[in-house]
């Protein structure tokens, strides 16, 4: 399937600052792409060159292939972007913000829909001095939602969100992706957008240094293995004997778990030696350890290069 979005061999400087290295992904019609990476990798660059916000010295951004260029903006009719923080007018209420911005036949309509969808109707008739921080963050929401754009782009969407808005964007987006729009999403709130996102896209220093579906991601973490007993001291020098490498904290054990078989062995291991396992808890590799793991090969690497 054509791509909606390709950012191909893309560079950027701030001065003499490379922020952007032969940045090159995709993103195809109705898949939720992540981009992640430390503060400074240059996430926001991206999303801001792919609204054409800035030149870059060289490389290509092509919107359902019509090119992406400081001076050449028709394609981002069909693109919807918060960047950084909404741009809101204080003294302008939430609904005349989204009359200003709405296109199309249909605009009254669609504005009903979006205050329905991020669930903004409480408020929106106040005037945005008023607003607290998530609900300017919802209204900037509703506004990149707002003329049925075809590819969404998001920097730090949860910022500002309580528990429950957060969950309600999560599904907003899931069911929108469903329907064929398309995401490109920036968070530092890695738990959440494990939750959403099919694709992950990892900066670090201006350099893409991974794109790889979740569970591709996850499988390159570890997992772990937290056992409570009886006796957790006795516990950590049988299993340390038995060749396993072992962490005791205030209440339970830690062991890295290298294969499925492996929790079978170590019940075995203690229970010979009469140790009673109280509780066991199993973690999977989340998104937030394989970046974590992988940021610290990055750099190893790096050093070594
Ligand atoms: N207008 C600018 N002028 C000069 N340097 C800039 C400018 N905008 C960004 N930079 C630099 O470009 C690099 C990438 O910044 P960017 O804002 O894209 O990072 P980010 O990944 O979005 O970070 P964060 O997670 O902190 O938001 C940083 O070193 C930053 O200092």
């Amino acid at each position: 399937m054509e791509n909606i979005l390709s950012v191909n061999q893309l560079n950027k400087f701030f001065g003499k600052k490379h922020v952007l290295q032969n940045v090159s992904f995709n993103v195809a019609p109705g898949e939720v792409v992540g981009l992640i990476g430390p503060n400074g990798a240059g996430k926001t660059t991206i999303m801001k060159a792919v609204l054409g916000l800035f030149s870059c010295e060289s490389g290509q951004i092509t919107i359902k292939q019509n090119p992406i260029t400081v001076s050449a903006h028709q394609a981002l009719d069909n693109v919807g972007a918060l960047i950084e923080y909404p741009g809101i007018y204080p003294f302008l209420t939430g609904y005349q913000h989204l009359e200003l911005f709405a296109t199309g036949t249909d605009k009254q309509q669609r504005i009903e829909q979006v205050i329905d969808q991020l669930k903004i109707g409480a408020y929106v008739r106040r005037k945005a001095k008023s607003y607290s921080l998530g609900m300017k963050q919802k209204l900037g929401i509703a506004l990149a939602l707002l003329n049925h754009p075809e590819l969404v782009i998001l920097d730090e969407p949860m910022n500002g969100l309580d528990p429950q808005a957060t969950r309600d964007l999560r599904d907003l987006i899931l069911s929108l992706a469903k329907q064929g729009t398309s995401f490109l999403i920036s968070s530092h709130i890695l738990s959440e957008l494990e939750k959403i996102v099919q694709e992950v896209v990892v900066i670090d220093q201006g350099k893409i240094i991974k794109q790889a579906s979740i569970e591709e991601l996850a499988a390159t973490g570890k997992s772990f293995i937290f056992l409570k007993t009886d006796n957790n001291t006795q516990a950590q020098q049988v299993l340390t004997a038995a060749g396993y490498q072992v962490e005791l904290t205030a209440k339970q054990l830690k062991l890295e778990q290298n294969d499925e078989s492996e929790l079978a062995k170590i019940i075995q291991v203690l229970t010979n030696q009469q140790i009673n396992i109280l509780d066991v808890q199993h973690q999977h590799s989340d998104l937030e350890t394989s970046l974590l793991a992988l940021l610290g090969k990055d750099q190893l690497q790096q050093t070594k290069e």
